[in-house]
């Protein structure tokens, strides 16, 4: 039930500047009351009206939770000397205060509005400063008139203080001629709020500006699942589903966002005849065309002697003691003649040992080389097995925070075009987790005459970001690609990497279980068979690979249903991490986080700061940065400054306020999905059922992959058959190598 108190806030006890979240002692007429909210604009010594309920808190016990406030003109002088003397107004203390209300007592507020010239009546308030207090209470009064506006429309204050702060006095021509300019400008605002407040404040459903923002709103989504445009046909279908406005009606707005230049219209060629019309915004076509172009800047060509090079690779190969196969060799001599060269090939297939022949065959020519790759992990083994430096691509590119205005502009990278990377060669690892966004980036931090070298596996799963960077630029046909295919790792050593390949190839794995590394456990019951994960995790793999239960990682095709990450991760957490009277939990959508469990960053957050811990918790290193399948532990729950704290790998610590806690998720089990580029010890797969269209050979590869020493299957051997059977991937929609093509092609004429 709501309720309504009034009175004047004491003093605030806490407040978290970022969100507003608000801790404060108002004094009612009967009782101090402590009371919470999230408010941007609230002072101490105002007077306040405010509505909201009574809870009893486990800690702090009984307090009112606002859910909104108006402020009351104060009405004595007694409550307006309160209110100038709290700090309210800079450059008025509590003796000043009290001077002035004692020369216009109850008048005082009106005439510091209405006639602030006055105030230098006051001995030591000299004309100027006059002016200076009234602007400030015009702006404070503007303000609150703009928040209780705003709090008409069901818009929270802290959503408010940010609308404000973008527009100021203009909101209201934004809010009543197109909200869903604030889509594009504020940042928390998306499509959906937009429209919510859109349709309260009566703009109609079928108005050209939320027909626009709808369609920019499903093109943006799109490049969530990975597509950098979408058919015509594809697009006003689900357009018309959002906005339920006909499709025939969207048709010439799609045309004026072309003349807007907000997207970009192509026609393709699907099939033999049909020409299909597609659709970009216009940002990820450019981006695409631009990606395009710089890959065939790099791709200069160089004539070196053949017989010099072959001598050269003898002696590498005599000084590190090993022998190159054909397609070894073939990739270094690519290297040293082409500009751009990728390298591919399953696990096993030895693209580790040619990236580092390539790395010797590069120093012994004196060149300045620098290796990255797209995950922390991925760095951290290139750099582990190539003995040489290796980064992120984003610290290799210096990624900067950024100021919170510009995060709807994207991020901010300190080298770029006009501070490139310095190096001749430089060596990008597990190429096929690289989008097209952070290719573009990549990109334009080299200048032409660096050579680019791109290695990974092209049968993984694409990249979780749109694009399918690598795939795009083997198939377009312009650069020279060498194919490793040849598998080093001795078969008795490693099924994993021979049934990878059977995967990859269609050739039925032999599932008898005589295997060192690679099992598969028959069970047909869900629930049976999260019975087996757990007792693996517990007992079995820890001693069998070495490891800790918390490294041995579940995989999984789905998010949903009995075996999907939602539902395994609560019944894997209650087993594996049971409650305890020494853990702190938070409640957290449909479950909770408990410290000691194991979490993941579900979006790449570039402003998130981190610190590394020495002993003692001394910081010895902080940065900014953590990233979608960044995973960890929650070391401690902060219930009263509302913060949880998980500890990444290296021991970087990161703590996140409450209402950060949306881009962390459980992680005892995952999607296959945000396995890639992974690798663990130790993986487990449950297998029972799933949509056709996910259950394909591609996600069963990506899987089996991720394992070094082991992998345990759990479930229907008839689905992992049906998935190495099936070779249907989810189509993206891309066109880098259409692109990468026409550019070819007019470089031909
Ligand atoms: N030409 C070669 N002669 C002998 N052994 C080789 C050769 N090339 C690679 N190997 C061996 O094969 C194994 C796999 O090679 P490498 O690690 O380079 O492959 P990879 O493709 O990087 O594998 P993964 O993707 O699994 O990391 C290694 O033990 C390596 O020493």
């Amino acid at each position: 039930m709501e309720e309504t108190i009034e009175g004047y806030v004491d003093h605030i006890i806490f407040r978290n500047q970022d969100n507003g979240y608000t801790v404060m002692v108002v004094v009612t007429e009967d009782e101090e009351l402590t009371c919470v909210g999230s408010f941007q604009y609230m002072n101490e010594g105002e007077t306040i009206k405010a509505f909201g309920h009574y809870t009893e808190h486990p800690s702090y016990g009984r307090q009112f939770v606002m859910s909104s406030y108006e402020v009351i003109v104060p009405q004595d002088s007694q409550a307006m000397e309160r209110y100038l003397a709290s700090g309210a107004v800079k450059g008025i203390g509590a003796a000043l205060a009290a001077r002035i209300v004692r020369r216009f007592k109850e008048d005082t507020l009106r005439i510091m509005e209405e006639e602030p010239e006055r105030l230098a009546e006051v001995k030591g308030i000299s004309l100027r400063k006059a002016q200076e207090i009234s602007d400030q209470i015009v702006e404070k009064s503007d303000m609150r008139k703009a928040m209780m506006f705003l709090q008409q429309y069901g818009i929270s204050l802290a959503l408010g203080g940010k609308i404000y702060k973008q527009y100021g006095p203009q909101m209201y021509h934004v809010l009543k001629e197109n909200p869903y300019q604030m889509a594009e400008d504020v940042e928390g605002i998306g499509f959906k709020i937009a429209d919510e407040i859109a349709g309260r404040i009566g703009i109609l459903p079928d108005s050209d500006y939320r027909i626009r923002s709808g369609l920019l709103y499903i093109l943006t989504q799109a490049s969530a699942e990975g597509h950098v445009y979408l058919p015509k046909k594809l697009l006003l279908r689900r357009a018309s589903a959002l906005l339920c406005v006909e499709e025939s009606y969207m048709e010439k707005h799609i045309m004026d966002l072309a003349i807007e230049r907000k997207v970009v219209i192509k026609e393709i060629m699907p099939g033999e005849e049909e020409q299909e019309q597609i659709v970009y915004a216009s940002q990820f076509y450019q981006v695409e065309l631009h990606v395009a172009q710089m890959l065939k800047e790099l791709d200069l060509k160089e004539e070196i002697n053949q017989d010099k090079l072959k001598l050269q690779l003898d002696e590498l190969e005599s000084a590190e003691e090993i022998t190159l196969d054909e397609k070894q060799r073939q990739a270094v001599m690519q290297a040293a003649s082409n500009g751009l060269l990728v390298v591919t090939g399953g696990p096993g297939t030895g693209k580790t040992t040619t990236i580092n022949a390539i790395i010797r065959y590069f120093e012994q020519q004196n060149e300045e080389i620098l290796l990255a790759a797209p995950t922390g992990r991925a760095a951290k083994r290139m750099a582990e097995t190539t003995g040489y430096e290796a980064k992120t691509i984003h610290r290799l590119l210096e990624l900067s925070g950024m100021p919170e205005n510009q995060t709807k502009k994207g991020i901010h990278f300190e080298r770029n075009a006009q501070n490139p990377l310095e190096a001749d060669v430089i060596i990008i690892d597990e190429m096929s987790m690289v989008d097209i966004f952070l290719m573009h980036a990549l990109l334009s931090a080299i200048m032409p005459g660096t050579r680019l070298i791109l290695v990974g596996d092209v049968n993984q799963l694409p990249s979780v970001g749109a694009g399918s960077v690598l795939k795009d630029i083997i198939l377009s046909g312009q650069f020279a690609v060498v194919e490793l295919t040849k598998i080093f790792r001795q078969a008795s050593q490693s099924d994993i990497v021979v049934n990878a390949h059977k995967i990859n190839k269609g050739i039925p794995v032999t599932l008898d279980n005589k295997s060192m590394d690679f099992f598969f456990l028959k069970r047909y019951d869900a629930n049976v068979i999260i019975r087996v994960l757990i007792a693996l995790i517990q007992n079995k793999l820890p001693k069998f690979v070495n490891a800790t239960p918390y490294e041995i990682q579940v995989l999984t095709p789905m998010r949903k249903g009995l075996l999907g990450v939602e539902r395994l991760n609560m019944v894997l957490q209650q087993y594996l991490n049971p409650p305890d009277n020494q853990k702190r939990e938070k409640e957290h959508r449909q479950g909770l986080f408990r410290e000691g469990d194991k979490v993941m960053q579900i979006k790449n957050n570039y402003q998130t700061e981190w610190e590394i811990r020495g002993i003692g918790g001394i910081r010895i290193e902080k940065g900014v940065g953590v990233f979608n399948g960044d995973t960890g532990i929650i070391r401690e729950i902060n219930l009263f400054a509302e913060t949880l704290t998980v500890e990444f790998e290296e021991r970087r610590f990161v703590e996140y306020p409450f209402r950060q806690l949306d881009e962390l998720e459980l992680a005892y089990a995952i999607t296959i999905h945000k396995s890639q580029g992974s690798e663990y010890p130790a993986v487990v797969i449950p297998l029972l059922n799933g949509p056709k269209m996910l259950m394909n050979r591609n996600l069963l590869y990506t899987a089996v992959t991720r394992a070094r020493k082991c992998v345990t299957l759990v479930g229907d051997e008839k689905i992992f058959w049906e998935m190495e059977e099936n070779q249907m991937e989810q189509s993206r929609y891309t066109t880098l190598d259409l692109r990468l093509k026409e550019i070819g092609l007019q470089q031909e004429f």
